[in-house]
Parts: C-alpha cells; sequence; structure tokens
C-alpha cells in the first residue's frame, strides 16, 4: 500500500505519473472499497466520513494498457477549503485520463452536486451508482438509463461490497478512454454545465427529481434505532453499554486468548523450542544470553509482542472495526457533539479520540479531516498525553490483574481528571477557532464479511510490521544493554527518580528507557514481578502518561513541526513524573 502525505514534494511526484484514473466521490460512498479490489491493494474503508484523509494509488489494467488509479480524499464540493478539497483539485489539475465518479444511490442529490461540480473539468468520467443494495432495502429506485442521457456519461450500477458492477463499469471506461472526448466541459466551448454552487445545486435537485423513484417502504426500525443512538435520553445509556461491552470482549478475551493459546505457544513451544537449539549450539556466556537470557531476543522477543500485546490488539480492532463498518461512532459523535464543542472540538473527532485507543498514528493522521487547525492540535494533544494505546493497555492489563481489577478505578478516575484538565487547557489555550460540526449520518450496515476481514488483515499487518518492527529492534538493544551491563548502570543513575520518587523496582528504570521506543515497553519488564498495589497503580500512571512512540513523533513532526513535537515529549515526560511521583508520596504517607 502506498498512502501518502499530503506533503508538496510528495504529491508532485504523483501528480506528474502517467495514466491516470481518478476515483472520486462525496465522502463515505465506497471509493476505498473501489480501490482496494480494483488494484488488489490494501485500502482502509471504514462507515464514517474522512476515512480516506490523504491519497493512495495502486496499478489497474484495463484492456491490457497499465493505469493508476487513485483513490482521491472524499469531497462534497472543491472549493479548496479544507485539505482534501486541495488534493481533490490538484489531482483534477494534473491532466489525468478519466474519472471514476462514485455516487451513493441513498444520497443521490448530493452526489450529483459534486458530479456537476466535475463536469466542468472536461475529463471523461464514468459514473458507478453505488449502495444499491441498501438503496432497495429503502425503497429507493433509480432510473439509470435516465440519469446516464441527463449526466452525458455511462452509469453503472455497482455494489461495491459484492464487486457487483466491476466488470461493466471497466468496460464503460475502456469505452470511455477509447473515445476520450470532452463531456460537457465548460471549457471546451459547449456551454452544458451547471456554473455556480446554486445552479449546480438546482440541477443536482431537478435531475434527482426525474430518476429517483421512493416507494416510502424506508426501514423504520432502522430509522428508529439510529434515533435512539442520536437522542442524550436513550443515547447515552446505548454508548454506556456498547463500551462496556467492548470493554468486557477486550479484557476478558484478551485474558482468555492469552491463557488458553497465546502463551502455551509461547512459552511452551516457541521459547523452548530456540532455547533448546541455542544451548545446544552456543556456550554459556554473554552472547547465549542476549539469545536466550533475561532479556532475550528470542524470549521477550516473542513473549512481548505475541503472548503480551497482541491478543489485546486483536480483539480492539475486532470491536473497533465493527463499530466503525456498522456506523455507530459518527453516531456517537453527534451524542457528545455538545460536550466536545467546550473542549475546542468537533463531536465528530471522537472517532480520532477511540482510534487513539488503538494506536495514535491514524489517530494523529486521521485528524486531517478537522476543518481547523487548532481542533487538530487539541485532538492530537489528547491522543499523545492522556489516551494509552491497546499496546500499552494489554500490558497495563496484565499488569493491574496480577494484582487486583480495583486497582483500575483510581487509575481511570485520574486519567479522566487530566483528560478533562488536558482538554479544557488545550481548548482554551490554543489559538484559533473551532467550526460548528457538520457530519454526515452515514447509513447503519450490517458490516460486510469480505470488507471487514480484510480491515482486520490489514490492521493486523500493520501492527506485527510497524509496531513489531520497532519493538523487536528495541528489545535487540535490551538484550546487549543487559548483557553489557548498561541498564544496570542506568538503574543506579536514575535511582533517586525511579525507586526514591516514584518507589518502583529497579526494572522500571529499563522500562523508560525501552518505553521511548515503543509505548508498551515501558511497562513489559514490570509484568510478573511481585510489586505492590501502590506500586502498581504508580507504575500504571506513569505509563499512561509517559512518552507516546518513537513512531508518533516522527508523526507528529510531519504533520506540525518539530517543536511540537518536541514540546508535547517535554509536557509528557515530566507530566508523567509529577503526577506518579505525587501519588506515590500520598500513597506511602496515607497507606
Ligand atoms: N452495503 C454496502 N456497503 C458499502 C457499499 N460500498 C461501500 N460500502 C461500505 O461503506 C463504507 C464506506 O466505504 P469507504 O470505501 O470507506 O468509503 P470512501 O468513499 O472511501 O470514504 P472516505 O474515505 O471517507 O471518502 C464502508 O463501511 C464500506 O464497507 C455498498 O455498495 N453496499
Ligand atoms: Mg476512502
Amino acid at each position: 500500500m502506498s498512502c501518502h502525505d499530503i506533503n508538496e514534494k510528495e504529491i508532485k511526484k504523483h501528480l506528474s505519473q502517467k495514466n491516470k484514473i481518478l476515483l472520486m466521490g462525496n465522502p463515505n460512498v465506497g471509493k476505498s472499497v473501489f480501490f482496494s479490489r480494483m488494484t488488489g491493494m490494501d485500502a482502509i474503508s471504514s462507515n464514517y466520513s474522512g476515512t480516506t484523509v490523504s491519497y493512495t494509488q495502486g496499478d489497474m489494467k484495463l484492456s491490457d494498457k497499465g493505469y493508476t488509479l487513485i483513490d482521491v480524499p472524499g469531497v462534497f464540493s472543491l472549493k479548496s477549503t479544507s485539505e482534501a478539497e486541495d488534493v481533490a483539485e490538484k489531482f483534477l489539475s494534473s491532466e489525468p485520463e478519466a474519472i471514476i465518479c462514485v455516487l451513493d444511490a441513498t444520497n443521490l442529490q448530493r452526489s450529483l452536486e459534486l458530479a456537476l461540480e466535475l463536469k466542468s473539468y472536461g475529463i471523461p468520467t464514468a459514473y458507478a451508482l453505488n449502495f444499491l443494495d441498501v438503496a432497495k432495502r429503502e425503497g429507493i429506485e433509480i432510473n439509470v438509463g435516465m440519469l446516464s442521457k441527463l449526466l452525458d456519461s455511462p452509469v453503472v450500477e455497482t455494489i461495491a461490497v459484492k464487486s457487483s458492477g466491476f466488470e461493466e463499469l471497466k468496460e464503460a471506461v475502456v469505452e470511455l478512454l477509447k473515445k476520450a472526448e470532452c463531456r460537457g466541459c465548460e471549457k471546451s466551448g459547449c456551454g452544458s454545465c451547471p456554473k455556480g454552487r446554486e445552479e449546480i445545486y438546482d440541477t443536482a435537485r431537478e435531475i434527482t427529481k426525474k430518476v429517483r423513484k421512493t416507494n416510502a417502504k424506508a426501514d423504520r426500525n432502522k430509522t428508529r434505532i439510529s434515533d435512539w443512538m442520536i437522542r442524550p435520553s436513550t443515547g447515552v445509556p446505548i454508548a454506556v453499554l456498547i463500551m462496556a461491552l467492548s470493554l468486557g470482549m477486550i479484557v476478558g478475551g484478551g485474558k482468555a486468548l492469552r491463557a488458553v493459546f497465546f502463551l502455551p505457544l509461547v512459552n511452551g513451544i516457541i521459547v523452548p523450542f530456540f532455547k533448546n537449539i541455542f544451548t545446544s549450539i552456543i556456550p554459556e556466556g554473554i552472547i547465549q544470553n542476549v539469545l536466550i537470557g533475561e532479556y532475550g531476543i528470542f524470549v521477550i522477543g516473542f513473549e512481548w509482542p505475541i503472548a503480551l500485546i497482541f491478543p489485546y490488539v486483536f480483539l480492539f480492532y475486532v470491536v473497533f472495526s465493527f463499530l466503525e463498518d456498522m456506523g455507530y461512532l459518527p453516531r456517537l459523535g453527534i451524542l457528545f457533539d455538545n460536550l466536545m464543542s467546550r473542549f475546542g472540538m468537533q463531536g465528530g473527532s471522537i472517532i480520532n479520540i477511540m482510534m487513539g485507543y488503538g494506536c495514535a498514528i491514524p489517530a494523529i493522521i486521521g485528524t486531517r479531516a478537522c476543518t481547523t487547525k487548532k481542533e487538530r492540535l487539541v485532538v492530537t494533544t489528547l491522543v499523545c498525553v492522556t489516551i494509552p494505546c491497546i499496546s500499552q493497555t494489554g500490558a497495563l492489563i496484565e499488569l493491574i490483574s496480577s494484582k487486583s481489577y480495583l486497582i483500575f478505578l483510581p487509575l481511570a478516575l485520574i486519567s479522566l481528571i487530566v483528560f478533562i484538565s488536558v482538554a479544557s487547557l488545550a481548548g482554551r489555550f490554543i489559538n484559533g477557532k473551532v467550526d460548528p460540526m457538520i457530519i454526515q449520518i452515514p447509513n447503519l450496515l450490517i458490516p460486510d464479511k469480505k470488507t471487514y476481514g480484510k480491515k482486520l488483515m490489514i490492521r493486523m499487518k500493520h501492527f506485527l510490521i510497524e509496531a513489531e518492527g520497532p519493538m523487536f529492534f528495541a528489545i535487540v538493544i535490551a538484550a546487549l544493554f543487559k548483557e553489557t551491563g548498561f541498564l544496570d548502570v542506568i538503574a543506579a543513575a536514575s535511582s533517586p527518580l525511579v525507586q526514591g520518587w516514584l518507589g518502583l523496582p529497579q526494572q522500571a528504570a529499563d522500562g523508560l528507557l525501552l518505553g521511548i521506543v515503543r509505548r508498551e515497553m515501558s511497562i513489559a519488564p514490570l509484568v510478573g514481578l511481585n510489586l505492590t498495589s501502590l506500586q502498581v497503580l504508580v507504575a500504571g500512571l506513569v505509563s499512561l502518561f509517559y512518552l507516546p512512540c518513537l513512531s508518533v513523533f516522527g508523526i507528529i513532526a510531519s504533520e506540525f513541526n518539530a517543536k511540537t513535537a518536541a514540546g508535547i515529549a517535554v509536557a509528557t515526560t515530566c507530566f508523567a513524573f509529577l503526577i506518579g511521583g505525587l501519588v506515590n508520596q500520598i500513597g506511602l504517607r496515607l497507606f
């Protein structure tokens, strides 16, 4: 997959490519499903607007000729007022061969407004009338022949998640490319395209009126459930129930998966296998210890990522991807919009915050969908400072459950207080404004098995490559540091802070060093030690507020600037030590 930052140098390279076909349309109309099925490449699709915040490109063959298909971020219009619109404009002006414009059959008029705006660029366009399954269920019928005539271009009925209509669509594009003539372009002088917002809006409305028939059998149950999710009196209990069920499934399921499958696999099969091999071929000493000692690469290199973290990461994405695909998250955004606007965010940003509980990187990249810089910064600060990622949470669950689940209560309470305080401060002191929320409520869908499974696979692949890669690297360094005695030197040097102020054992110093690379490693060295409840709480707090991963800083530096990344690093570290130390000192005096 090639997913790119909206960065001038990068984009120029892709803009100058030949044989481009642009996949365009409103947000959440299924473009990324088209992209992924037509190119065979990975692209995340989710049932809310703004999933694709940058562009993705892949190769596609049409009657034996190679083309580059570009999954352009979804836009409602081309006013160039957001990053997504800016990217769309740039690609439109880069002389693409054709456009595949995806229309949402359940929301035709709005889809047509963009389609009409696109027409004035004079680029051959084929239309995919998508979501036909949902439209049929909702009693919407569209006269495709008439629509095609009115748009003066081919229109093909599609159900992207079933790959239905794809062959016809490809044929339509091939035919278009053969003719390669301008279709209704104002620039070519035919003057048939509507101009100006009002004319576009009126024409889209007229066309919709002509081609669409509804027999009013809209799914009343679905509408009712959707209303319940949004209305505070019913929405809040539903949200609490969904969160409790999700948490139960992630924590309970994660522990069970770990105990029944991953721990026996790692400790009973994989680690003994490598221990046997290395003890028989390598004599006792530093090299053997680096490979299979306490911090051995072939011991914790499997224990931490596979047995400790993976079960929780997997189940988090099972739950989160389901909520994403059914269309619940934007409804949660609407429910909490009022509350969130007090903290300098729109309700829709709750999606990025929830995503941060999985991993901070997609959450920060996802803030590109925010309409103002202030909101981007507020959400990024919150994600970095107050939200633990699932890898870290997995390690934390193991640490806490070894003592008592009750420790979660003070941890959750302190974390909530910090979240609210940071949100209020960031909302108040970060300059700029927050736009009122415009959020599209997507259809409530039963997630398509294939699309859902593919997304889960993509996320697991990312986790294994992008998270486990650096983690493995840190484990190698840790093994070397351990055997060379460097970890002991660090432990001794940091003893006044770690053992004195924080009251944690010496191994916590290893965690703080490794935690620079990966968040969960700040806690992993403590799992399995016999800590007191106060130590577990303090370790949990320090890890919660300690540095985000190294790769997160890379993303902050590239999305914002190095100063912001450094600021967040200093703030998180000081804050973690301050709050952890205070709780330890107070705890020691009270108990
Ligand atoms: N039932 C049904 N679901 C679909 C269809 N096409 C797409 N979806 C679902 O609609 C949601 C949105 O699809 P995406 O591919 O993410 O939409 P997008 O246009 O790329 O959205 P942005 O990246 O936000 O612009 C996903 O949950 C898809 O699984 C379809 O024809 N029928
Ligand atoms: Mg997309």
